[in-house]
């Protein structure tokens, strides 16, 4: 059994080493002659996994180990018998932890209190939907726009346009009844005033970059945070300049996340395949370094809200690791936001890190529990 992999994918020899025979590529220049002879192909989001990539070869499995399918050709593999598998939700808290993480760093810049926040949420699935949920139990006022979904918990996309805050989770889709691609274009972007914040953690072209950057010149007090871009890895550097926050598609990067996304993919080859699933994510993670927090009743609330979130995930060291590499030639950019992505750090989930609290009111255990903390008490 052979099977070709993208090179980036963690763990890959570990979880499939037994499974076959594994060569491995840089997931953008994977070619049609290097898959020719593969019976399994394994990727993440990088590669386009179309006609052009696997006609005239033998693979009969397809793996992405990403919650995103938008680089796949699901009608193409459909109609040539090709099973498909993707890795739904895999990555979803990191991505909840990226949307926390930026609104307890811009809390140092402006007025932010989570229990005093609108937030509209714009797409309400796995990382939509955690984000809605950690977020009402913070306090804050939450909405959620997603036509695809039953109605009855929904709000109109113009109240979402409302809030203080407009957090993106859709797809990237340029068909079907809700197309997102630029669905924040010129005109939607027109109707957010300088006071509010918009994060974009789904895909680059939701929102359309041309148009956020003309906002941002001419509404400079307007806040814009991008971890996902248009045209990546070329990504625009004067757009990258002017976001108040800007990140090299890393929100769904936490070790856990990146390793859960092998082990599902894993799991859907073994059921394919009729083989057993002997290998799991626990067997090959390490604790984290920082697995333990104190808090104590002097502590204030919001203060140990910030600090255990920033020790553990702080936005800003991805923001400027982008921030070094955008001066350099389109080439070196390139180069350097691959390299980010690749050499990306063991970044740990909150629900490995045990919160002990000793003698403090129930309040503080509350707002634990809703980042998503092991919370126990001393
Ligand atoms: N920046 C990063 O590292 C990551 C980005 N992503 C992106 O986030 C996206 C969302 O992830 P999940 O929530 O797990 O996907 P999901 O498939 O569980 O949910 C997506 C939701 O968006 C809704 N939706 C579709 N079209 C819409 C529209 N026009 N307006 C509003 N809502 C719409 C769908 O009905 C669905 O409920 C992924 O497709 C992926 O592109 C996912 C993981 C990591
Ligand atoms: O899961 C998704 O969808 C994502 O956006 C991934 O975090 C992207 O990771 P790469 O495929 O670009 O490594």
């Amino acid at each position: 059994m052979k099977i070709v992999a993208d090179e980036n994918i963690p763990l890959l020899h570990n979880f499939f080493g037994d499974v076959g025979e594994i060569d491995t590529y840089p997931g953008r220049q994977l070619t049609s002659e290097n898959v020719k002879s593969a019976d399994i192909l394994l990727v993440r989001s990088v590669t386009q996994v179309n006609e052009a990539l696997l006609a005239g070869s033998r693979v009969k499995f397809v793996g992405t180990c990403t919650i995103g399918t938008d680089h796949i050709d699901t009608d193409y593999l459909q109609k040539n018998g090709i099973t498909f598998s993707s890795a739904p939700g895999c990555n979803a808290n990191s991505v909840v932890e990226y949307v926390i993480s930026t609104l307890s760093v811009l809390s140092e810049f402006r007025y932010i209190d989570f229990s005093d926040l609108s937030v509209g949420v714009v797409g309400c699935g796995n990382v939509g939907s955690r984000v809605v949920s950690t977020l009402r139990r913070l306090g804050a006022k939450v909405l959620a726009y997603d036509p695809l979904i039953d109605q009855t918990d929904m709000a109109s996309f113009e109240d979402v346009l409302k809030s203080d805050v407009i957090s993106l989770h859709t797809p990237l889709t340029t068909d079907g009844p809700y197309p997102t691609y630029h669905l924040f274009n010129e005109s939607v972007l027109a109707q957010l005033s300088e006071q509010q914040i918009l994060i974009n953690s789904g895909r680059g072209a939701v929102v359309d970059g041309s148009a956020l950057k003309r906002k941002l010149k001419s509404e400079p007090g307007f806040t814009a945070v991008l971890d996902v871009w248009e045209t990546e890895p070329n990504i625009d550097p004067e757009l990258a300049r002017l976001v108040a926050i800007g990140t090299p598609h890393i929100a769904g990067y936490s070790l856990d996340g990146k390793i859960g996304g092998t082990e599902m993919i894993y799991q859907a080859l073994c059921r394919h395949l009729g083989l057993p699933a002997r290998h799991k994510a626990a067997q090959f993670i390490a604790s984290p370094p920082l697995s333990k927090m104190y808090f104590t009743s002097e502590a204030e609330l919001s203060w140990s809200m910030h600090t255990a979130i920033r020790a553990i995930y702080d936005v800003r060291h991805d923001h400027y690791a982008l921030r070094r590499t955008l001066g350099g030639n389109e080439e070196q950019r390139v180069e350097a936001f691959d390299r980010l992505r690749k050499e990306y750090r063991a970044r740990r989930e909150f629900s490995n890190i045990k919160v002990l609290l000793k003698n403090t009111d129930s309040s503080m255990h509350t707002m634990f529990k809703a980042l998503g903390f092991n919370v126990k008490s001393a």
